[in-house]
């Protein structure tokens, strides 16, 4: 098994999430968190901040990214595991707008499109939702159904 390490990033405001509606790539007609590979010479963080601003526009400096999870992906049949570090912030500048491979749009807190996200998205929303840090497995079979899961609140990573 080998890993590759990605970001996903969550911005909030009081009662709202800022999600991306992914029109290319992995992921395509979901909606979800901004991110992507982490290149050679940049943290993890560093990486975090760019593809937040390639794919929103928005500006987020890495020390105002707060790590809320780790959650390892694995597919059936697929040697890489994908390790996703996921990040929040309410502190950001600029304006979303669409970019070639985003749609962003502001979603209330009570009312996120599980349906068309990620099937492991809502079972840890409510977790980023609430303020907790985790840590994920999630094992897929192909890109809908979930064999296994398990998530663990830590106090830190
Ligand atoms: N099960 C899952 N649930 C979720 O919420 N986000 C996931 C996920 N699996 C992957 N992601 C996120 C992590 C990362 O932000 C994004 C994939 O990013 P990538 O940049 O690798 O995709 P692309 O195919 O667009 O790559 P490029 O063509 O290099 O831009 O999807």
């Amino acid at each position: 098994m080998s890993r590759k390490v990605l970001t996903l990033v969550l911005i909030r405001k009081l009662n709202e999430v800022l999600l991306g509606f992914k029109k290319r790539g992995f992921g395509i007609n979901k909606w979800n968190g901004f991110g992507g590979k982490v290149e050679e010479k940049e943290s993890i963080c560093e990486a975090a901040a760019r593809e937040l601003r390639e794919e929103s526009g928005l500006v987020v400096l890495p020390v105002n990214l707060e790590k809320i999870a780790v959650i390892d992906f694995e597919f059936v049949g697929d040697p890489v595991i994908l390790e996703v570090h996921v990040f929040t912030s309410t502190k950001y500048e600029g304006h979303p707008f669409e970019t070639e491979e985003m749609l962003p749009k502001w979603f209330d807190v009570q009312n996120i499109p599980f349906d068309d996200m990620w099937a492991d998205d809502k079972l840890w929303f409510p977790l980023f939702l609430s303020g907790k840090k985790f840590k994920g497995y999630f094992l897929f079979k192909g890109h809908n159904i979930i064999l296994k899961q398990k998530l663990v609140i830590v106090s830190n990573f």
